[in-house]
């Protein structure tokens, strides 16, 4: 796992003492190529990733500073696979007859075959080659229809790919998690509800959760609004992604990571808030044994308190969220 670290927009006030830097914990989940790893990296790096290559694993670190207080953020990148193994599963059963007359020449049969051998991990990898072959089979909609499907309403823990036994390995001590999804893949919006709120509850249920619509660029892209209309579909309203972050009581916020830096930093302030007034909670609750199922640990943090009243200030000034 690879270690970044970023400081270089966000330097300490003269005079104020380093060792009173607080420290947080943020997960980052949602869809494969929703954004995640270009809004991390926009945040931490300053900029955006030229080519994508699917995530297994990253830790990338910032620090901001808020009303002269520094809080250090511990940010970790997963995996968006979480649909691979039952897709790829479903494929081989049901639709065989697609891919027909493959050989073993076929990539894609290649690939399914892994699937049969039970090559999870490496099959998710591969995954968007699938679709990419299902693609030329059946047109790139009704492959990525075939391929996520209703697959999430009956997607359990007992048939998920390799990504979901490695994503939980994130959760423990997370102040935050934030849920991306993909403002001009509306399907993505639907998973907050089928995969990411109950992997959430189930691991981290006293977690602060954020609700982000990443590319908003793309809501008014023409290409993308004519792939989508030929499908009858749009890309994801405000009001929409409003309505799911209401409907898992987080904050709604939107991002482009290709176009807005600051859109991309109100996130990472508006997360930073959040685990705070979450410390400031738990300290509240005199430190109670509340934790989540998994977590055995999780420090009580005074100073989190003192900050907190300040911070709410802070958000108030420069971020819009629900
Ligand atoms: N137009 C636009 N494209 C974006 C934006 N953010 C990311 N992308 C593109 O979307 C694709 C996926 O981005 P990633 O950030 O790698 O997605 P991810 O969610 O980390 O994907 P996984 O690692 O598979 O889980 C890449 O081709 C990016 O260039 C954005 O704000 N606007």
């Amino acid at each position: 796992m690879k270690e970044r670290r970023s400081i270089q927009k966000l330097s300490l006030q003269p005079g104020m003492d380093p060792s009173q830097s607080l420290k947080c914990k943020i997960v980052v989940v949602g869809d494969s190529q929703c954004g995640k790893t270009a809004l991390l990296h926009v945040f931490a790096k300053d900029c955006f990733p030229e080519n994508y290559v699917p995530t297994v694993f990253e830790n990338y670190t910032a620090s901001f500073e808020i009303d002269k207080q520094r809080i250090e953020l511990s940010l970790w990148d997963t995996s968006g696979y979480w649909y691979v193994s039952r897709a790829c599963a479903r494929i081989t059963q049901e639709r065989s007859d697609l891919l027909s007359g493959g050989t073993g020449k076929c990539p894609a049969d290649r690939c399914l075959r892994w699937a049969s051998a039970g090559r999870t991990a490496r099959l998710a990898l591969t995954f968007g080659y699938v679709v990419s072959c299902l693609c030329q089979a059946v047109g790139f909609q009704s492959a990525v229809h075939y391929c996520l499907g209703d697959l999430g309403l009956h997607a359990s823990h007992s048939c998920s790919p390799y990504y979901d036994n490695v994503r939980p390995l994130s959760y423990p001590d997370s102040d935050a998690v934030i849920i991306c999804f993909d403002i001009s893949r509306p399907e993505t919006l639907d998973s907050v509800l089928k995969k990411w709120k109950g992997e959430i509850q189930e691991f981290c249920p006293n977690t602060k959760m954020l609700l982000v619509g990443c590319k908003s660029d793309l809501r008014t892209d023409l290409t993308t609004l004519v792939e989508l209309s030929n499908h009858r579909q749009t890309p994801v309203s405000y009001d929409q992604g409003s309505a799911m972050a209401k409907q898992i009581s987080a904050p709604y916020i939107e991002c482009s990571a290709v176009q807005s830096e600051n859109s991309v930093r109100d996130i990472f302030h508006v997360a930073t808030l959040a685990c705070v007034n979450k410390n400031n909670k738990n300290i509240k609750r005199n430190k109670s044994a509340r934790s989540t199922k998994r977590i055995s640990h999780m420090p009580s943090r005074p100073d989190l308190a003192a900050v907190s009243t300040d911070l709410r200030k802070d958000k108030a000034k420069s971020c819009t969220v629900m």
